[in-house]
């Protein structure tokens, strides 16, 4: 959360001219839901299994950029949909991380201390992450459009 996957797979969009899909929004226009009122009323399981169908929906159907949401890829069942495709890790340190969520509102599960919430999400997620990706980039210290400039020439 805080990496930019969301700003940075719109920006890649724009300059690639393809369609550009975000899991958390396919599930609040298929819910007409917010995530945060998804786990409040019904729990981080429902929201799983929500993102789970929208991740095989998104992988199923879309031609273009996917942003996932960060726990996209916790259930091996989506990581192995995402075998043989281009996925990139945005890195981000927990220092940038932090001032970039806004306090976790919309967040849910960095409500409480924002900080230690990141920290741990980061120390349980990034091996999984590492091994999902075929590329990383590092987003720390640099804007959006550094970052998707970083990928346009990686994946040129
Ligand atoms: N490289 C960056 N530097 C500074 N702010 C960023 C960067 N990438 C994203 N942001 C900002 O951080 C917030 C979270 O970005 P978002 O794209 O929603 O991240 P994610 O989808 O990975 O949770 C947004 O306000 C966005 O404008
Ligand atoms: O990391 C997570 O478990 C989550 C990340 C969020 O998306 P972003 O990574 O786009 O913020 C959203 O899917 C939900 O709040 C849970
Ligand atoms: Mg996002």
């Amino acid at each position: 959360m805080g990496a930019g996957k969301t700003t940075v797979a719109g920006l890649l969009g724009e300059a690639w001219q393809v369609p550009v899909r975000d899991t958390d929004a396919d599930i609040e226009a298929g819910t007409g839901r917010e995530i945060s009122d998804i786990f409040v009323e019904s729990g981080e399981e429902t929201f799983r299994e929500l993102e789970a169908a929208a991740v095989a929906a998104a992988v199923a159907e879309h031609e273009g950029v996917l942003a996932l949401g960060g726990g996209a890829v916790l259930r091996p069942g989506a990581r192995d949909l995402l075998a043989g495709l281009t996925v990139v890790f945005l890195r981000v340190g927990l220092t940038d991380a932090v001032k970039r969520v806004d306090l976790g509102i919309g967040r849910p599960l960095l409500l409480g201390n924002v900080r230690s919430r990141i920290k741990a999400l980061l120390d349980e997620r990034t091996p999984i992450y590492e091994s999902v990706a075929t590329h990383v980039v590092e987003t720390d210290g640099r804007t959006p459009d550094e970052v998707a400039a970083e990928i346009r020439e990686l994946l040129s």
